[in-house]
């Protein structure tokens, strides 16, 4: 199935998790996406004094406001809304998935501001935040047992740029006993950028 088929919406899904009834969160979906413009904003910004003043104001007035409503980890929507691009987090650059067949993956990702390293390429530990969800998504997709990331080596074969559709995929390459080793690329029109090694490490019992 691909994207153009109309059912682009499940592979907005954390590779193939469905939301649970009752957990869709649109107005707290909008918020990430607005926190996320803000990094944008924010890193790309040089305000006059009084407009970095009255931002810091606002931001403090918010944090305040947020304060009363802190949950713990099971209750927390941010992240797990599987059905939204960017899944209602702002820390992962949020990925499009056009195509899922429960163990390959074909995504775009875009790199805002945000992710800037220096001198217009996008930041290494981004690339490798990037891989270890994307990786780890495959290793833990429904049906497998879960796995966390062991161990994660990425090759940077060239600059990575900013705010440009870029294509990365990733795949299961083999699997040894517990040790799911999963294979990514990054991808622009023309040129290979980045490659990733994961291996994931199935939990025992006592682990999850
Ligand atoms: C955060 C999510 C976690 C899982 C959630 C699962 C499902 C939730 C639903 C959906 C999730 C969907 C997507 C998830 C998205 C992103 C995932 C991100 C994942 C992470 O970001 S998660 C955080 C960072 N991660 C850690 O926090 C791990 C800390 N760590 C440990 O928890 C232990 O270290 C562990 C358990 C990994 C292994 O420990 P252990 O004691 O069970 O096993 P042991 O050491 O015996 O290794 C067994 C065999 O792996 C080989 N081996 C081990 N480590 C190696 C290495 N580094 N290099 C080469 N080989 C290695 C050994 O050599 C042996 O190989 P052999 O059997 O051949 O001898």
């Amino acid at each position: 199935m691909s994207a153009a088929d109309g059912v682009r919406e499940h592979y907005n899904l954390w590779l193939g998790r469905r939301q649970p009834p009752g957990t869709e969160d649109p107005d707290f979906t909008r918020l990430a996406d607005a926190v996320r413009r803000l990094q944008d904003q924010f890193t790309a910004s040089r305000p006059p004094p009084a407009l970095a003043a009255h931002s810091a104001d606002t931001i403090e007035d918010l944090v305040a406001a947020l304060a009363g409503y802190q949950v713990g980890e099971p209750d927390q929507v941010a992240g797990r809304q599987f059905a939204a691009v960017g899944r209602g987090q702002t820390f992962v650059p949020p990925v499009e998935i056009d195509t899922f067949d429960g163990d390959s993956v074909t995504a775009r990702v875009s790199f805002g501001r945000f992710y800037l390293g220096s001198n217009g390429a996008v930041h290494g530990g981004a690339i490798s935040l990037l891989f270890d969800d994307l990786l780890g998504q495959v290793a833990n997709a429904p049906g497998k047992p879960r796995s966390r990331t062991a161990s994660l080596s990425v090759d940077y074969r060239r600059v990575i740029p900013l705010e440009t559709e870029l294509t990365v995929t990733a795949h299961t390459s083999r699997v040894e006993g517990r040790k799911v080793f999963v294979s990514g690329a990054l991808r622009s029109d023309r040129h290979l950028l980045a490659e990733a090694e994961g291996l994931f490490v199935r939990l025992l019992a006592d682990q999850q």
